[in-house]
């Protein structure tokens, strides 16, 4: 088989076409509450978002994505570990096969089903391929999925991209509403977790996991890696396996 762009042969195999992929700032990580360290001057994060900015919604093959226009200070994330505004370019999700893993943080041992990350990246660099090359380039915010009674309205767009390369519009929606209640996060430096695995993240993962319904979850599962004319291929656990720490600290904005 050829290994085009290492997602073919797998993430143990991702550093021999992308050298990053073996730094000492690499994500996700296991989170363990004794090693955190609680900083008072972590204030707390804004994220104001234009429900115009949202456009559409994708099955890339490797996740579900929802893409925004990032051309100006549209929809952007403020505040907590970050300087500046950073500009809201795209969401998108990891989940498992079943609910009892699928996230790629691992918290105290704990797995969520899913784990939602809403990329956004620091003008100040000119363009999002720039930012990509800078240690403060990029700033993600990732919020744990667990599965319970609620609904999102990211899954109903699910049902017009089932196969790899759909795109439908998904406009006026303000991607706000999926925050969970408490503002509380741990933040720490790390690295996108698919290849090229650029060291360039500031993670700032929500303490509060929020709800997602068994029904969300196996529309999430029912996607396929496979375009339309081709076999289903379920597209499940696209999650990267936990990375080195290598001495940093993950730092909390709680006690
Ligand atoms: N999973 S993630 O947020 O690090 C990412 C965004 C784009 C590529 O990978
Ligand atoms: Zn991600």
């Amino acid at each position: 088989r050829i290994a085009r762009n290492g997602l073919i042969w797998g993430p143990d195999h991702w550093h021999e076409n992308y050298p990053m992929a073996k730094g000492d700032k690499q994500s996700p990580i296991e989170i363990n509450s004794k090693d955190v360290q609680h900083d008072s001057s972590l204030g707390p994060w804004h994220a104001s978002y234009d429900p115009g900015a949202a456009k559409t919604i994708l099955n890339n093959g490797r996740t579900c994505r929802v893409v925004f226009d990032d051309t100006f200070d549209r929809s952007v994330l403020r505040g907590g570990p970050l300087t500046g505004a950073y500009r809201l370019r795209q969401l998108h999700l990891h989940w498992g096969s079943s609910d009892d893993h699928g996230s790629e943080h691992v918290i105290d041992g704990v797995k969520y089903a899913a784990e939602l990350h809403m990329v956004h990246w620091n003008p100040k660099h000119g363009n999002f391929a720039g930012a990509l090359k800078q240690p403060d380039g990029v700033a993600v915010v990732g919020i744990f999925l667990k599965v319970s009674g609620k609904y999102s309205r990211i899954l109903q767009g699910i049902d017009n991209i089932k196969t790899k390369g759909k795109e439908a519009p998904f406009q006026h929606f303000d991607p706000s509403i999926l925050f969970p209640k408490s503002r509380d996060y741990w933040t720490y430096h790390g690295s996108f977790t698919t290849p090229p695995c650029e060291e360039c993240i500031t993670w700032i993962l929500l303490r509060e996991p929020i709800e997602v319904s068994p029904d969300q979850m196996a529309k999430l599962r029912s996607l396929s890696k496979n375009g339309e004319n081709e076999p289903v291929n379920p597209l499940v656990d696209n999650w990267r396996p936990l990375q080195p720490v290598k001495g940093r600290v993950v730092r909390s904005s709680f006690k």
